[in-house]
């Protein structure tokens, strides 16, 4: 039935109507307190502008994300309500200063979308070709904030961010964990249709199993990114390229299979870096890396002030060091932020027992 067309059902009709008019008045109502909100945000850019204060409070946003959905009690779904107060905050924060972010590119990556995610879309979006691009463009000053790849649940960590994590004076301020979902795309109408595969070498590790149980007699092509992958099998009806739905949208490619990642619940985690780390939102973990001496009961010696403090470590790397002084660095991650008494005493508890220490930074948990 159509919805505006002639009803025979009166009654139903007078109270469609009148739900409509409700609805117009909660709009208008909604409206108003947007507008509202945005001029109590505007008066607070005053007043950063005459200290000099970030503009951008990363722990701010997390604690009001929190409340968001803690509040919530529906029929509105928790993540929905977040993604809406996510955008009416990217755009309250565009209205004292546009962020400019600088990202892993191509657009439509994944790292896209974390950004997406992270600041919502009022922001000024900079992709760039490689991680350390990223590091380069928020230490000229060029972007306001960059966010990298770090780990992957099936694949392990990204080399490159680490490597620039040790090197920059950046601090890590955030982060974001995308369940990351890799579908077949193709213009080729079924998959026995399709002649070549375009992958990047990461994807085609986190969808081993499928894609040799179902392509392994096509021409497969390494390319550098999922979302040239996705460019690239537009052009071509017979070619496939395994992406994110992100690219599939961009370049208009039809899904043939879907969540083709070996591993349900394949995640991608990844960091914002910027001139200044994050304050104490109450919900925050801390990043760092260790130089130990090469020499028996190290390892030991580094952790056993986390387990004094009762700092609890949710991560552990262990990396070749670079230099010659040491032999190897530990990459860390613990609950709890660096202004935190319990978090500095494990941190003096390393140092006190031979090891170098590098803050890369404390910032609020992924939601
Ligand atoms: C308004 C502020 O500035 C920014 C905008 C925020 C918002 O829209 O609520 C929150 C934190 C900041 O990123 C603030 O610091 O409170």
């Amino acid at each position: 039935m159509s919805q505006d067309g002639p009803s025979h059902n009166g009654e139903s009709d007078g109270r469609q109507e009148e739900l409509r008019q409700e609805i117009d008045r909660l709009d208008a109502e909604v409206q108003r307190l947007i507008n509202q909100r945005a001029a109590r945000v505007l008066e607070i850019a005053r007043i950063k502008e005459s200290n000099g204060g970030p503009f951008y409070r990363p722990e701010r946003e997390a604690q009001i994300l929190a409340r968001v959905a803690e509040r919530n009690e529906g029929p509105f779904p928790d993540e929905d309500m977040v993604r809406i107060f996510r955008e009416v905050m990217s755009s309250c924060l565009a209205l004292e200063r546009r962020l400019r972010i600088a990202f892993l590119g191509p657009e439509a990556s994944f790292t896209h979308t974390a950004v997406q995610v992270h600041f919502g879309h009022a922001v000024e979006e900079h992709p760039v070709a490689a991680i350390a691009e990223v590091f380069r463009e928020v230490e000229a000053g060029t972007a306001d904030y960059g966010v990298v790849p770090v780990e992957n649940s099936t694949e392990g960590v990204v080399n490159a961010t680490l490597d620039q994590l040790m090197r920059t004076s950046l601090q890590i301020c955030g982060e974001v964990a995308l369940r990351v979902e890799h579908h077949l795309m193709s213009h080729a109408g079924s998959i026995g249709a399709i002649q070549r595969l375009y992958v990047h070498p990461q994807t085609r590790a986190q969808c081993r199993e499928w894609l040799h149980a179902h392509l392994d007699g096509v021409e497969w092509v390494e390319v550098p990114s999922n979302a040239e992958a996705a460019r690239r099998a537009s052009q071509e009806p017979e070619s496939a390229a395994v992406a994110g739905a992100a690219a599939a949208e961009l370049y208009e490619l039809p899904i043939l299979a879907a969540g083709i990642e070996d591993e349900p619940d394949n995640t991608t985690r990844f960091v914002v870096v910027g001139e200044e780390g994050a304050g104490v939102s109450g919900n925050d973990k801390t990043s760092i890396v260790i130089s130990a001496p090469n020499r028996p009961g190290s390892l030991f010696q580094v952790l056993q002030p986390f387990s004094r403090a009762g700092v609890n470590l949710t991560k552990i790397v262990s990396r070749p060091a670079r230099s010659s002084l040491w032999e190897y660095v530990f990459f860390l991650d613990l609950e709890g932020h660096r202004e935190e008494p319990t978090v500095q005493k494990a941190l003096e508890g390393v140092t006190e027992g031979g090891a170098a220490v590098k803050v890369l930074g404390s910032y609020p948990r992924a939601r």
